[in-house]
């Protein structure tokens, strides 16, 4: 049974206290995790600031990019370790885990490689009263120690997309991943371990929220900012603990996000890009569309092809050819999930498909599968309207007009993305940006280009990820002024 351990100051520590990562699929113990507690988070925190001490922050940025292209090839060497890593934490089917998780943290290290490599301060030549005028220029320094809390769904690519940014701009990093997913994030550590990045610059702690790893770093004195992504609650429950000492934070949090669906949609696209952004990762992706509005001419043509689709998918372990969605994370979140399928009837939804508990006959039993579930007839004002579920479904209803749709849309406390499907390019650009989401796709969903502003408004986030903006949050600018 393979034992994760915590790596700190480029030492491996093992804890007396263990928990269990368990496989989705089956139950079973995948390895055992060496928890964190407030001694080794203390260990860490000095770790990380010897090793700014030592010069990490003022390295230079060839320096920096060259270490991020390292940790990339080294991710691209153990292509299948990580990809068996990640499968047998989360129980995602395989494609996903081979064309989007570990690729995509490959490619995280990479943009911010390029990212930093071509960074620029602000110069700005100033008038003054003699006339001689003053040059202002800005210089960018790391914030010092980062805190990277991340959660389960997308393990390494979202603790990546924030490891790579914060290690380009200089910082020195303790990452926590989620206590479900621990395993590619040790892998992470090997290679970093490997490439030689000096010791401190890079540590993980394993552990849980509250009076364990998450708790102790978020509010530990000696850590100057906090990056999260995960439940809406947990981020209010860190910036709490966060704001004793005042650390700067940016959060991608959840979302309830919105389809709408026009009747000139090319309707094959609309439904195969919409049955992506329902089920993908069994709809565990805080981008995932929990509410599909359709045209009402469309409607009912819609919600019976989309129906057909769901119920192709091939439900199953992903260590099996052709399953298309794995099980969600844990018990705990089927429990969930499963409590929001009982409320949906109570609530007063159709049920087209789904809203059960597959039946294997085998091992899978003991695992957390639940079926692709899509519900119509449910009041706007419906819990499961509102709450983020996290699960593959959604809700189909009709609309009659544009502006229907976009109070529909926007009727929710979140505001993460939305996907508009139309060939009538005029009506995308009118609608866009009447969107009160940090993102829009329009014929598409999830397409990333790694240098675009991320991140949510109201209850999805504080903050935007990506490119410069990323940059933005892990440096602190120092303007210089020089009166010529
Ligand atoms: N990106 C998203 O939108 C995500 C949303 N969720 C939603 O959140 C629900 C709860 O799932 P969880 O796994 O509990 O997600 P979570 O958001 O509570 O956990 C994410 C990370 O935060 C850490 N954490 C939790 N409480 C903390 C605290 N007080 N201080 C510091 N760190 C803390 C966890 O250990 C984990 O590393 C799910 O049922 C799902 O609906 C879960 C994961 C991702
Ligand atoms: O950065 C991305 O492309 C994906 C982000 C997804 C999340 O933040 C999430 O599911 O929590």
């Amino acid at each position: 049974m393979p034992l994760l351990r915590n790596y700190v100051g480029g030492h491996w520590i093992e804890t007396e206290t263990r928990f269990d990562d368990i496989n989705p699929v089956d139950g079973s113990v995948v390895a055992q995790v060496c928890e964190a507690g407030q001694a080794v988070v203390d260990k860490a925190v000095s770790a990380a600031k010897a090793a700014l001490a030592a010069g990490w922050g003022t390295t230079t940025v060839d320096a920096r990019a060259r270490a991020l292209r390292q940790i990339a090839d080294g991710i691209e060497r153990r292509f299948d370790a990580f990809v068996a890593a990640e499968i047998a934490d989360t129980g995602k089917d395989a494609t996903h885990a081979r064309t989007i998780d570990i690729p995509r943290a490959i490619a995280n290290f990479r943009a911010f490689a390029d990212q930093i490599a071509t960074a620029h301060g602000d110069c700005f030549q100033s008038t003054t009263p003699d006339g001689l005028g003053a040059l202002n220029y800005t210089i960018n320094k790391p914030l010092g120690v980062v805190a990277v809390i991340s959660p389960w769904n997308l393990p390494l690519l979202l603790l990546t997309w924030k490891v790579a940014p914060a290690l380009a701009c200089g910082n020195a990093v303790i990452a926590k991943p989620s206590e479900e997913t621990p395993y590619s994030a040790t892998l992470l550590a090997e290679v970093i371990d490997e490439i030689g990045l000096p010791p401190g610059v890079f540590n993980l702690v394993h552990g849980f929220g509250p009076d364990s790893a998450g708790g102790f770093l978020s509010t530990h004195a000696g850590v100057d900012a906090v990056t999260f992504t995960g439940a809406s609650a947990t981020g209010s429950a860190i910036m709490r603990g966060a704001a004793q000492t005042v650390k700067p934070i940016s959060f991608e949090l959840g979302g309830k996000n919105a389809s709408l669906i026009f009747a000139d949609a090319d309707f094959d696209e609309a439904v195969a890009g919409t049955l992506r952004s329902v089920f993908s990762n069994c709809g565990q992706v805080c981008l995932c569309t929990e509410r599909v509005y359709v045209e009402r001419p469309i409607f009912e043509k819609f919600v019976h092809a989309f129906k057909l689709r769901a119920e192709q998918i091939r439900v199953g372990s992903p260590y099996e050819q052709g399953v298309g969605m794995g099980p969600l994370i844990s018990k705990e979140h089927r429990a969930k999930v499963l409590s929001y399928f009982d409320l949906a009837v109570a609530e007063g939804a159709r049920v087209v498909t789904g809203g059960s508990v597959p039946v294997f006959g085998d091992a899978r039993d003991q695992g957390c599968f639940v079926s692709p579930t899509i519900w119509t007839g449910l009041s706007a004002d419906a819990r499961c309207m509102q709450e983020e579920i996290f699960g593959p479904v959604c809700h189909i209803a009709p609309f009659d007009t544009e502006e229907d749709a976009v109070t529909a849309a926007n009727n929710t406390q979140y505001g993460l993305a939305t996907a508009l499907w139309t060939t009538d390019l005029k009506r995308a650009h009118r609608l866009a940006p009447r969107m009160e989401s940090g993102i829009v796709w329009v014929n598409t969903w999830f397409l990333r280009d790694l240098r675009t502003p991320f991140g949510g408004v109201k209850l999805s986030g504080i903050g935007r990820e990506g490119g410069r903006h990323s940059l933005a949050f892990y440096s602190e600018p120092t303007n210089i002024c020089i009166k010529l």
